[in-house]
């Protein structure tokens, strides 16, 4: 028998688990997304709720009309000096207590500062529309980019050799001192593979720097470092330090396959992908858009390898702990797009560190107010030590009964899921009764009630907070018993006490967590799966998440789910792709210079599309002539030739503005000349439809 135990805070958060994508009957969901998460309709209102604190109204949360000129490269003017400030400390996220894991937190307070910062120069990603910029011709336009796209294509010099450097001593004293800083925190830095892309990282990015006046390496470290500490392997590391070569120098697809392999590069092309969507949606303001910013999360995790989904998450949350360099109205925007789109992500795959930190740091800068508020009332009230002690009250009463368990484990509820708990429930902070808990995997349904016994033995008892959902299953499935006590007569505490195949229940399936913290959603047993399938792949690729998996059950029972979408015919969770029900396909669509990110059954086409648009839409309308024959639609930035092309999940249509009629001649030329340019700067042998 297994006996893990307390002690030492939790790193990845993720509560053991394995997935087995067969478990579930996921057949039966309706495919209609209609996210209602519980942030989103929350903004202030909070001071009625607070006992006894006087709280001022809540403050004004606007995100910004910005100006189409106002480019977004914002991250990466970001400051990077680690100094994380965001106080106290003990918000960072909600903490997990268990033995055997590093702290996230030292991870995220380590003292990173370079002293030598190298002389800046533009960063390329303004001009770099090269390999894989995904919108240099008419969407570029649209965005009211300053492009100049005349400078880039592929054949353009490099700025520096790539033949030099790793190994050589062109090598610059500041990345040996911040390779050698990494390598005390983390021990993959001193990986071979890790070691040659840093310096490929460095020469990569040489010269760029932040708005703080740190190198950009210092991100690219970063970056790799939080995946390291949730135990991505040597892989993920490397792209996590390579994941912004692409976009933001000369180095390409090619290259990084020569030295790394396709696996890496692939991962960062991938990475590269998402953070042009992401820039899209963010100058559109699609976080604002409920259903539509549920589309994107989705549409995210569908289009990319889960890795490269897990790379992208560590880059916007080290950009979160560094928001602060950014004007405020940026702050605002990041804020806003990340805790819509990018917290949703990471609890989706099942990352709950860093999807607590990502919701408290957006809390931060979108509700100041109540998030001082907040803080100074709960400031004392966090008491880690608190939960480590119950913890090993419970392990030593539970040896003394002789009832073995899998898993003990404690957690602080964070900042910002006790606000949002307050505001959906319209509790006080005194009626939340769960911002310590312990949670213990047994057995069997007998030992569940003997464990309750033993719980209730050591603490006093709450009255009518006892919930036995084992004997009265919530509709949903989901089964545990819930128990709030009274530690030491003061602080309540709660104890869910469940078997290992609840435990997987509540994880993943029907009554999986990130559902039920998602709300009301009708999810399509395609986005089901691949949601499975992502935590799956993350899980697998994660050394720290899969010994928390093992926890659960032994390794050899593991198996991957059938890979998603082509699941085998037995696998109750195969996803049939010919069901009208299932396989929706996201699509963002840019038209009259706005984007939006639009639904189509399975199987749709450039055709239906159009006609979606079609008679009555102002571009058929002004023209009087069919906008199909006459402006042609592009596709991931390439005309579309054939209508029948089938949509593809992440595929990026432009359809052309209004114009007037006596503009028409001088928009075709430019349209051609944009043609022109999109073919040159395409690399070869991309094909159209790119979000496969
Ligand atoms: N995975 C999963 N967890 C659940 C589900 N329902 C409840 N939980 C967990 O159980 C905890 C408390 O649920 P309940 O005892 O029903 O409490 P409540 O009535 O919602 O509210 P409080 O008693 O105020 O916490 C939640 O905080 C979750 O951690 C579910 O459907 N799925
Ligand atoms: N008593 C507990 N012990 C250990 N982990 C818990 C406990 N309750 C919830 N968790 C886990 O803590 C993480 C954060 O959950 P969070 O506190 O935001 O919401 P919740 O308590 O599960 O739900 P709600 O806010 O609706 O009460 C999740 O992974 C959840 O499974």
């Amino acid at each position: 028998m297994v006996v893990a135990t307390t002690i030492g805070l939790y790193a990845t958060a993720t509560p053991p688990h394995q997935i087995n994508g067969c478990d579930f009957d996921l057949s039966s969901r309706s495919s209609s997304a209609s996210p209602s998460t519980p942030h989103k309709p929350i903004i202030g209102g909070l001071s009625s709720l607070f006992s006894g604190a006087s709280v001022k109204s809540s403050t004004s949360i606007g995100v910004e009309e910005y100006s189409r000129h106002d480019r977004s490269e914002d991250l990466k003017d970001l400051s990077l000096s680690s100094s994380f400030c965001y106080s106290p400390a003990k918000f960072v996220g909600s903490s997990y207590l268990r033995r055997d894991h590093q702290s996230p937190i030292s991870v995220l307070h380590g003292p990173l500062s370079c002293s030598c910062s190298p002389p800046m120069r533009i960063s390329s990603r303004d001009r770099n529309l090269g390999a894989s910029g995904l919108f240099n011709g008419f969407v570029r336009k649209a965005l009211g980019s300053c492009v100049d796209y005349e400078l880039e294509s592929d054949s353009i010099e490099l700025t520096f050799s790539m033949e030099d450097g790793f190994g050589a001593d062109t090598r610059q004293p500041y990345a040996r001192d911040l390779l050698r800083r990494a390598q005390l925190r983390h021990k993959i830095f001193k990986d071979e593979s890790v070691i040659k892309a840093f310096y490929e990282a460095e020469k990569a990015h040489r010269g760029q720097m932040r708005a703080s006046g740190d190198p950009y390496l210092q991100h690219c470290v970063e970056t790799a470092m939080l995946l390291a500490n949730i135990g991505a392997n040597s892989t993920v590391v490397v792209a996590g330090l390579l994941h912004d070569t692409m976009d933001d120098s000369f180095m390409s697809y090619d290259y990084i396959h020569r030295n790394f392999g396709a696996g890496v590069a692939d991962l960062v092309e991938g990475v590269s992908k998402l953070s042009q969507l992401s820039k899209l949606a963010r100058e559109n303001n699609t976080a604002c858009k409920t259903v539509e910013a549920d589309r994107l999360h989705t549409m995210f995790l569908a289009m990319a390898d889960a890795r490269a989904v897990l790379i992208k998450l560590a880059d916007r949350l080290h950009n979160m702990m560094t928001l602060y360099a950014l004007s405020p109205v940026k702050q605002q925007r990041f804020a806003k797009e990340t805790l819509e789109i990018f917290a949703p992500l990471a609890n989706r795959l099942g990352i709950s560190t860093w999807k607590v930190q990502l919701e408290n740091l957006c809390f931060k800068h979108l509700y100041p107010q109540q998030h001082n508020e907040m803080s100074t009332m709960l400031e004392d009230s966090f008491d880690e030590a608190m939960i480590t002690s119950a913890i090993e009250k419970l392990e030593q009463a539970l040896k003394k009964e002789g009832i073995s368990y899998h898993v003990l484990c404690g957690r602080h509820k964070s900042l910002y899921s006790i606000y949002c708990k307050m505001l959906k429930k319209k509790l006080t902070v005194d009626e939340i009764h769960d911002i310590h808990g312990l949670r213990l995997i047994v057995n069997n349904e007998g030992d569940c009630y003997k464990a309750l016994g033993v719980v209730h033995r050591l603490w006093s008892e709450v009255p009518g907070k006892l919930k036995d959902y084992i004997t009265h299953p919530k509709f949903n499935g989901y089964q545990s018993l819930h128990a709030v006590v009274m530690d030491n007569g003061a602080v309540p505490l709660e104890v869910q006490i469940r078997t290992q195949e609840m435990h997987l229940q509540a994880e993943f399936g029907f009554a999986a967590h990130w559902r039920y913290k998602e709300g009301d959603c009708k999810y399509s047993s395609f986005v089901l799966q691949m949601v499975e399938w992502a935590r799956w792949v993350v899980t697998w690729h994660c050394e720290t998440m899969s010994k928390d998996r093992s926890s659960i059950r032994s390794s050899d029972s593991i198996k991957p789910p059938c890979k998603f979408p082509s699941h085998s015919g037995d696998c109750p969770a195969s996803y049939t792709p010919n069901s009208s029900q299932d396989g929706p396909v996201y699509v963002i669509v840019i038209e009259n210079d706005k984007m939006s990110v639009q639904e189509f059954p399975a199987s749709s086409t450039v055709s239906d599309l159009l006609s979606r648009a079609g008679p009555g839409s102002s571009r058929w309308s002004m023209y009087g002539i069919p906008a199909k024959e006459e402006l042609r639609p592009r596709l991931n930035q390439r005309p579309v030739s054939d209508l029948k092309w089938k949509l593809k999940m992440g595929d990026v249509v432009e359809l052309t503005p209004p114009i007037p009629d006596e503009s028409l001649p001088e928009y075709r030329e430019e349209i051609q000349r944009m043609y022109d340019r999109g073919l040159a700067f395409s690399r070869p042998g991309t094909m159209v439809g790119w979000g496969s």
